[in-house]
């Protein structure tokens, strides 16, 4: 089931494209990322869907439809920090936001034990490492029990080890089954927490599906033979293309697994004799850069 589509959104500022066409299906139950370098459209594609910010042009559903005000209490959202109070403890600070959402107190602890702070409930908020304050942030958008989660860069500014906790928090968040949509300007953040992504560049979608699938790579070997072994080359099965590099051939594969010993066999019997011959993968950097740099 699709849990959210989005159809040709387009948004300006003033002579600013920040979004220009921009199209995605989100599946129920993914992690799915919005990626992209800062300014491309990451906060403003969230700010529509979060009816902060009307566009210019196109549509998009939740749950299937135009969403209405009971569509939007099954998603929690985290767009910037909430103003929480630093003189209060983490308890009370959940329980204005738990007022000013029209929510009872009922689930406050088991959101505070979710985001792992029941035991510091009792400690203001000011007292808190970064790390606690954005798990506290992610706790308030849980009240609800939303289906759906919504969240801005939520590593953003964190330590390596606030950052691995929170991200932890999203995958056990996705195993409970809720459906996670978030950006971040990090390849490797999407690639460690999400199943899926849509990638922006200067507003425009570059190419979105899953995750394995558009960051899949093929090997690349290179290897150094004389001159006229090319097209020889080029006709062994699987290869996409050769290229030069540095004086060496480049073969490039749509699948890994290439076995090394068939290519060295496949040119001896045509008469090539190779003098070097190495496998060299892609790093994901290098798919990413060719993504964006396209
Ligand atoms: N209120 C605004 N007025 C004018 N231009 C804006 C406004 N908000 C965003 N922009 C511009 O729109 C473009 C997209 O910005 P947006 O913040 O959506 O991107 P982003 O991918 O979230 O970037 P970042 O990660 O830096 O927040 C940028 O060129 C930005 O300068």
């Amino acid at each position: 089931m699709t849990i959210l589509s989005v159809n040709g959104l387009s948004k300006r500022y003033g002579a600013i494209t920040a979004l220009r066409d921009v199209s995605f299906e989100v599946p129920q139950g993914a992690v799915f990322g919005i990626l992209g370098p800062n300014g491309s459209g990451k906060t403003t594609l969230l700010g529509i869907l979060m009816d902060v910010l009307k566009p210019n042009a196109g549509t998009f559903q939740w749950f299937g439809h135009v969403p209405t005000a009971d569509d939007r209490r099954r998603i929690g959202c985290l767009l910037e920090t909430p103003n929480f109070y630093h003189y209060l403890s983490a308890r009370r600070n959940l329980e204005i936001t738990a007022s000013i959402k029209g929510h009872g107190f009922g689930e406050i602890d088991a959101v505070l034990d979710r985001v792992g702070l029941l035991s510091r409930k009792d400690t203001d908020f000011s007292t808190f490492s970064l790390g606690m304050k954005q798990r506290l942030a992610i706790g308030a958008s849980l009240l609800g029990s939303p289906e759906v989660m919504v969240l801005d860069e939520p590593t953003n500014g964190l330590d390596p080890v606030g950052i691995a906790e929170i991200r932890e928090l999203i995958k056990s968040l996705s195993r409970e089954g809720k459906t996670i949509l978030m950006a971040s300007h990090l390849l490797d953040e999407v690639e460690k927490v999400c199943t899926h992504m849509a990638l922006l560049k200067k507003g425009e979608l570059l190419t979105t599906g899953r995750v394995s699938d558009i960051l899949a790579q093929g090997d690349i070997v290179e290897c150094k033979a004389p001159a006229g072994a090319r097209d020889v080359l080029a006709a062994f099965p699987g290869v996409q293309a050769v290229q030069t590099q540095d004086g060496l051939l480049e073969l490039v594969f749509a699948e890994t697994g290439v076995s090394l010993g068939r290519i060295n066999e496949y040119c001896f019997s045509h008469g090539i004799i190779l003098e070097h011959l190495a496998l060299k993968r892609k790093s994901l950097e290098a798919r990413f850069l060719e993504l964006t740099q396209n």
